[in-house]
Formats: structure tokens, C-alpha cells, sequence
């Protein structure tokens, strides 16, 4: 199977590749800046032709989410006209394209865990723009699969593990938000679903079941709080940084964008049309961990 993928060095891209690395069955093919720019991504079919690819991954997107109030227009830009334009060339292709959103498009008011068909809210630029994202994918490609992961983190890239594991090396309590909950999902565990999304697609090109939006984050839940505390507990077993975690509230840690005070994601659909379960966060985090501990690249 042949994958185009959007983005270079994204998380999710960067699994996907080195999962291709591990498959002989599985081919990635990347396209990004400047080749791609989602900024101002025009007629996309003819460079996706030339890859010759079976299905296209949009896992490019403008991920700042704080940076995003005060540059709206190219959040909006990136995460809603160019995942358009990746799913019309998609389309154009007759390729299914499955795409990449996020738990930051519901408003966190609800007091269990979030199903596909729950309403959208979203609270803050990104959110919003990813929402419209979503929207600009279904109306450009009825050939796709939206999968809304969330609290994303790798060994490599810039995410809530290795900002805490940094900030540990120099201070010994860290005061993190303890009334948002979610779940931390492992960019390995993604590429996994992704590629199994997509075989099931190919497999079955006319089936509405496998299409449309699937939740899929790590199984179980936590807070950042409770996520920090685990990393630093996961790290100082492995003789690696750890500190405090003085667990506050989102009031006292103010941040320009608003962000869910429940992330939870109810996975069951993807279990259920696609037959893929996510490993536990915790589970997800000792494999990081140790995958960190074996490059050499934890240390305190
Ligand atoms: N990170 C998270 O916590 C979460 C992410 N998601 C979604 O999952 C997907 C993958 O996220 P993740 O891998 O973490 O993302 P990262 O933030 O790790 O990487 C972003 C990727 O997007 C690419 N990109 C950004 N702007 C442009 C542009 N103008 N043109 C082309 N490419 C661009 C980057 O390019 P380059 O390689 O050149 O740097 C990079 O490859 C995204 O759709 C995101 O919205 C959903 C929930 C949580
Ligand atoms: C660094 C830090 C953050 N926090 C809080 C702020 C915030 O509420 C929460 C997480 O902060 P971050 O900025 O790391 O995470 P954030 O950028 O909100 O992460 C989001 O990214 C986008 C792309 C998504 O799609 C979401 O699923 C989610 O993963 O932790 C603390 O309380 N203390 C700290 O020291
Ligand atoms: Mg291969």
C-alpha cells in the first residue's frame, strides 16, 4: 500500500514513516514544505498523481494552539482550505483520504466522554479552524475517514512529555492543570490505526460503515496533571528527570486560547466498523519511556 502523506517532521508523519521503515508491505511517500504548502496550496492533483499513491494521509495542520488567537488567518488557511485542497486532490484521484482532528473541536461540557455524533463547540481559533477542516474534507471527498485524536506526544517532536521532561531538568515542582481530562495518545499508535483505517477503506471501497468520523485516542483517561505525574513516576524509573506536579486549575494558569475541560473520547466506533482497539495511555507511556531511555535521550 502506497500512502501519501502531508508534513515532514510531524509526529503522526514521522510514525507513519518509520512504520513503512518496519513493512515492506507499506510504502510512505511525504509531501511538505515547500514542495506542499498548505498556507497557499492551490491545485494539488497533479503533484499528488505523480506519487501514483492508493490513499492520502492529511496529518499536516497548524498545531499552535495558543499562537493560533493571534494568527487565525493562517490557522484557518492551513487547517481548513488546505486540508480541503488535500482532500479534493484526493478525490480528484478517486483515493480515499483519511484526515487527522482533534478533541479541541468540542466545547468540553459535556460530562462523559465524547461521541462522533455529539455536537461540535469548539472554544477556541484552532479548534474552530480544524472544525471547518473537517467540513471542507466531507464536502470535497465522500471518499474519507476523519479521525479526531487527541493530547498527542512522541519520543521526538514538540509535545506535553518532552516540555515537562525539560522543564523537570531545572525545577524541582511543576504546577500543571488538574480539571481538564483527556487521554494522552502515542503517535506509534496512531500510525497503527491510520494504516489499519486505510487497508479497510481500500478493502472495502463502497462501504458507508468504515466512513465518515471515528474517535480515536488512547484508551482510558486522565488530566494533564495525572499525565504529568505519570511521566515523571515512568522517567525517574528509569533513572531520568522528574519533579513535583502541584496540580492547579485552568483559572490559574491562563492561556490565550480556551482549551475543553473534557477532552474524553469515545473510541467505540472504530472498535466497532474498523475493528481497532488503542492501547492504554499508560501502556503507551512505558513504551515511549523506554524507547527514550534507550536512545540515550533521557537524562536527568
Ligand atoms: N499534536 C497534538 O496534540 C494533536 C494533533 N492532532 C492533529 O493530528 C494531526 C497531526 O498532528 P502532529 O503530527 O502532532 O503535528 P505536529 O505539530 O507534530 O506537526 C505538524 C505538521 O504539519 C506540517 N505543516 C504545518 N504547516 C504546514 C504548511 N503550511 N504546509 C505544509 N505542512 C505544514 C508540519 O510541517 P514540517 O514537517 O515542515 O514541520 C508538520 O509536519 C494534525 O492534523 C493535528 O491537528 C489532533 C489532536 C492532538
Ligand atoms: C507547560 C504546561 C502546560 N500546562 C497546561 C496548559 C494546557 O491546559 C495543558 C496542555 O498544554 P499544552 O500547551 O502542552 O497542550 P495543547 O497545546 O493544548 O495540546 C493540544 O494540542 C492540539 C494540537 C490538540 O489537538 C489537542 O488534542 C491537544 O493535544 O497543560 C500546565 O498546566 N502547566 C505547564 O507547565
Ligand atoms: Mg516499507
Amino acid at each position: 500500500m502506497r500512502l501519501l502523506v502531508t508534513g515532514l517532521k510531524g509526529q503522526v508523519v514521522s510514525a507513519l514513516m518509520e512504520r513503512a521503515a518496519d513493512d515492506p508491505a507499506l510504502t510512505v511517500l511525504t509531501l511538505g514544505r515547500p514542495e506542499l504548502d498548505l498556507a497557499a496550496p492551490g491545485d494539488l492533483s497533479v503533484a499528488f498523481r505523480r506519487l501514483e499513491p492508493d490513499a492520502v494521509v492529511s496529518a499536516a495542520a497548524y498545531t499552535a494552539v495558543d499562537a493560533a488567537e493571534t494568527e487565525q488567518d493562517l490557522a484557518f488557511r492551513i487547517n481548513r482550505d488546505g486540508a480541503g485542497a488535500v482532500a479534493a486532490a484526493a478525490a480528484a484521484l478517486g483515493v480515499p483520504v483519511v484526515h487527522l482532528s482533534t478533541d479541541y473541536v468540542f466545547d468540553g461540557t459535556k460530562a462523559t466522554p465524547y461521541v462522533e455524533t455529539d455536537p461540535v463547540g469548539p472554544t477556541s481559533v484552532y479548534g474552530r479552524s480544524k472544525q471547518m477542516g473537517e467540513e471542507a474534507v466531507a464536502a470535497a471527498a465522500p471518499d474519507h475517514a476523519i479521525l479526531r485524536t487527541a493530547w498527542v506526544y512522541a519520543a521526538e517532536g514538540k509535545n506535553f512529555l518532552r516540555t515537562m521532561l525539560r522543564l523537570a531538568a531545572t525545577r524541582p515542582e511543576i504546577a500543571v492543570v488538574a480539571d481538564q481530562q483527556g487521554t494522552p495518545t502515542y503517535a506509534p499508535d496512531i500510525a497503527d490505526a491510520v494504516v489499519g483505517v486505510t487497508r479497510n477503506l481500500l478493502a472495502e471501497p463502497k462501504n458507508p460503515a468504515l466512513r465518515g468520523v471515528f474517535h480515536m485516542s488512547g484508551a482510558g483517561e486522565t488530566t494533564w496533571a495525572g499525565f504529568a505525574e505519570a511521566i515523571f513516576r515512568e522517567s525517574a524509573a528509569r533513572g531520568g528527570p522528574s519533579a513535583a506536579v502541584r496540580p492547579i486549575t485552568t483559572a490559574d494558569y491562563p492561556t490565550p486560547a480556551r482549551r475543553p475541560a473534557n477532552s474524553r473520547l469515545d473510541c467505540s466506533r472504530l472498535r466497532g466498523m474498523h475493528g481497532i482497539t488503542m492501547p492504554t495511555w499508560t501502556d503507551a507511556l512505558a513504551r515511549c519511556m523506554d524507547r527514550l531511555q534507550q536512545q540515550g535521550t533521557l537524562t536527568s
